[in-house]
């Protein structure tokens, strides 16, 4: 359930490695990954948890609908695999609604099991972009960060608007319901709206750290910018029989 691809007006707007593989093991070096149960590094198993290197059930395979809209949904329950890691029963269920300039994103997390749950969240968007060096987000003006590049240092964001000029991983938190991303695909304007995903990552791995990614080329990093709206500067805490749900809209300006 990793999206690969999103056109608007037959151009791409999302980032995938010329090296990315598709070997339904590894996770895909773009378009958007989910990132479930662990953000980030795990003890008990793979860097950005298992949805994103496991094959969900297309519950409802895409399906025109009324309004014109398209809607496709995809579930991922507990298993073997899932359990070696995580031992809890869970059931994630992942609608995508995809409109004419819109791709819209449900997320709910269901705990069916006995005891209490917690997890992070993330959507791990890679945009394509013509030079990140030219984009511009905003909405973290105020917001304290994680800087992943200074050992985990707490800062505030002072700037209106973020740029990216370096190797960049930051978790901003409390980020407000929207950003605007601009100088995407065609020097428009993206805008990210989001619900229940409280931080906002930004990551770009620049050139030096391009060349440990392994299913990425070291002349790439110019072309994505990840903004990552997530849940995970602080766990989801999930109680028997409750559900988490979160969503994320994508429009192209
Ligand atoms: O190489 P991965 O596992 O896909 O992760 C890519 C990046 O994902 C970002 O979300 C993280 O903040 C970075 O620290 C990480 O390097």
């Amino acid at each position: 359930a990793t999206v690969v691809s999103w056109r608007v007006n037959n151009q791409e707007q999302l980032f995938v490695s010329k090296q990315a593989i598709f070997d339904g093991k590894r996770a895909i070096r773009g378009g958007i990954p989910v990132v479930f149960p662990q953000f980030g590094e795990w003890s008990t198993g793979p860097q950005h948890g298992f949805a994103r290197i496991c094959r969900w059930e297309l519950k409802k395979p895409p399906e025109r609908l009324p309004t014109g809209d398209v809607e496709a949904m995809f579930q991922l329950l507990d298993n073997e695999f899932t359990r070696s890691m995580w031992n809890y029963p869970f059931s994630l269920t992942y609608r995508l609604i995809l409109r004419e300039k819109e791709l819209h994103f449900n997320i709910s997390v269901y705990n069916p099991g006995a005891e209490t749950l917690s997890f992070t969240f993330l959507l791990h968007t890679y945009f394509k972009v013509p030079d990140v060096r030219r984009c511009q987000i905003t909405g973290m003006r105020g917001c304290t960060y994680i800087d992943k590049t200074r050992e985990g240092a707490l800062y505030q964001e002072h700037r209106d608007v973020v740029t990216v000029n370096e190797w960049t991983d930051r978790i901003y938190q409390n980020t407000p319901l929207e950003h605007i991303i601009t100088n995407v695909v065609s020097g428009r304007k993206m805008r990210m709206q989001k619900y229940n995903l409280v931080d906002t990552v930004v990551w770009n791995p620049w050139v030096e750290k391009a060349k440990e990614i392994p299913d990425f080329g070291e002349e790439e990093f110019p072309n994505l910018v990840c903004v990552e709206a997530g849940h995970v500067s602080s766990p989801v805490i999930l109680p028997p029989g409750t559900v988490f749900e979160a969503s994320q809209i994508l429009q192209v300006m």
